[in-house]
Formats: structure tokens, C-alpha cells, sequence
């Protein structure tokens, strides 16, 4: 069965919502971003949280103390870095208990060398959308995966929405689908979209990877 990640969790109602459709991770923002949350904030929503529900934290480009300090105080379970990052950078949060997830933002096909190249956890697949680093709401183009063959965990990102999540999970077949912007209303995350973009993808997502 293909994961959802919900990502930008802000409010109280965000959290109460992704318990009730029991999806299987829960992204929040501490990178430069309008659905940036901050420690104590973060604390107060994490604690809302159902257990089996695993918690991701998103970073862009920031000091490896910091986001160590910060996943440790919450009880992160992925650390995404969806900037610059290097190989060197992830290897400092390896064997620390948590997993890491590697953004990559896609414009063509020579993109996905990277991919191939680092030891991770997981690699997530984003769009490409100069001057921005994430939550672009922006797809890229599918049918440069077709043939690839990824030993690590997919995470497909970018652009998704209840309308094309299905088409989406048909052509990729991802470990996980990740979704933000698909998913709100002028800025804020919206129970019915949350509602039926979590349905498609249990309709359409039945493979294993
Ligand atoms: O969501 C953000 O604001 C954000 C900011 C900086 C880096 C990553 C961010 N979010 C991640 O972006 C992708 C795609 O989001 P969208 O569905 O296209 O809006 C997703 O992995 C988010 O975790």
C-alpha cells in the first residue's frame, strides 16, 4: 500500500484531521517558508499526534546542530532535506535513529543522476522552480522516470492534488506520495482536499514497493 505524507501541518485542526484519516506521515516546515513552524509550536502540535503516525521534518539548507537539536527535542523520525545538502551532511544524521529523506528537484532527466548517487534513505522527487526551494505546488514531468530504477525508497512530491494524485501513483508507482499545496485553501490545509487525496490514493495505490 502506497504512504501519504502530509506536509506544512500548522494549526491544532491540521493535526486533529491527519488523525482521523490515519495517513502515514506528518510533515512540518522549520526551513524559510509561510508554513515555517518554530520549536514550541511544533512541540504543542506533536503531542496532538497519534502514535503510529511518523513525523517528518523538513530542512533546507540549515546548521546540522540545529536540525539535529530540533529532531531530538520532537521525536522526529525522517529528517527531510530538501536544499543543497551533500552526501557529506546526510552521513552526519546517519545512525542517529532517524531516517533521511534527499530532495531532489527535477527539470529534465539529467537530474536524476543524483538519485542514483546517494546513500539514503529515501529519495524525494521534486519539482524544479527557480528562486524556491519547496511547497511550489508546481509538477514536473512524470515520464522522465520511465525505465529508472531506484534501490532506494521514492518519495514523489510536487504539484499533486486529489485530481492527479491517481494518474500520478499509476505512472511512478512511488513508495510514498507527499503532498502541500494540493491540499489547501487560500494558505491553509483543507479537510476536504486532505479527505480526497488520501481516498485516490488508497484507490489507486494497492502496490507494494
Ligand atoms: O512546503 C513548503 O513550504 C516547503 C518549503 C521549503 C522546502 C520544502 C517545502 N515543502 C515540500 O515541498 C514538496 C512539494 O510541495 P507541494 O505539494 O508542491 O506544495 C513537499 O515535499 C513538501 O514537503
Amino acid at each position: 500500500m502506497i504512504r501519504i505524507k502530509i506536509c506544512g501541518l500548522r494549526r491544532k485542526q491540521d493535526i486533529e484531521w491527519i488523525n482521523f484519516l490515519k495517513v502515514d506521515y506528518a510533515g512540518f516546515v522549520f526551513a524559510e517558508s509561510r508554513r515555517r513552524v518554530y520549536l514550541k509550536e511544533a512541540e504543542r502540535l506533536v503531542a496532538l499526534l497519534e502514535k503510529g503516525i511518523k513525523k517528518v521534518g523538513v530542512f533546507v539548507n540549515q546548521n546540522p546542530d540545529f536540525v539535529k537539536g530540533v529532531c531530538s527535542a520532537l521525536g522526529i523520525d525522517v529528517i527531510q532535506l530538501h536544499g543543497d545538502e551533500g552526501q557529506k551532511e546526510i552521513e552526519s544524521y546517519l545512525g542517529l535513529g532517524f531516517e533521511v529523506w534527499k530532495a531532489i528537484r527535477i527539470k529534465d532527466k539529467s537530474d536524476l543522476i543524483s538519485a542514483f548517487e546517494y546513500r539514503v534513505d529515501g529519495i524525494l522527487l521534486d519539482a524544479a522552480v527557480r528562486g524556491m526551494y519547496g511547497g511550489t505546488g508546481r509538477t514536473f514531468n512524470w515520464d522522465i522516470l520511465k525505465g529508472a530504477y531506484f534501490k532506494n525508497k521514492i518519495i514523489l512530491a510536487g504539484g499533486l492534488d486529489p485530481q492527479n494524485v491517481g494518474f500520478a501513483i499509476t505512472k511512478v508507482k512511488p513508495f510514498a506520495v507527499d503532498v502541500s499545496s494540493g491540499v489547501e485553501t487560500e494558505g491553509y490545509k483543507d479537510f476536504f482536499k486532505m479527505k480526497e487525496f488520501v481516498e485516490r490514493v488508497r484507490r489507486f495505490g494497492k502496490h507494494d514497493r
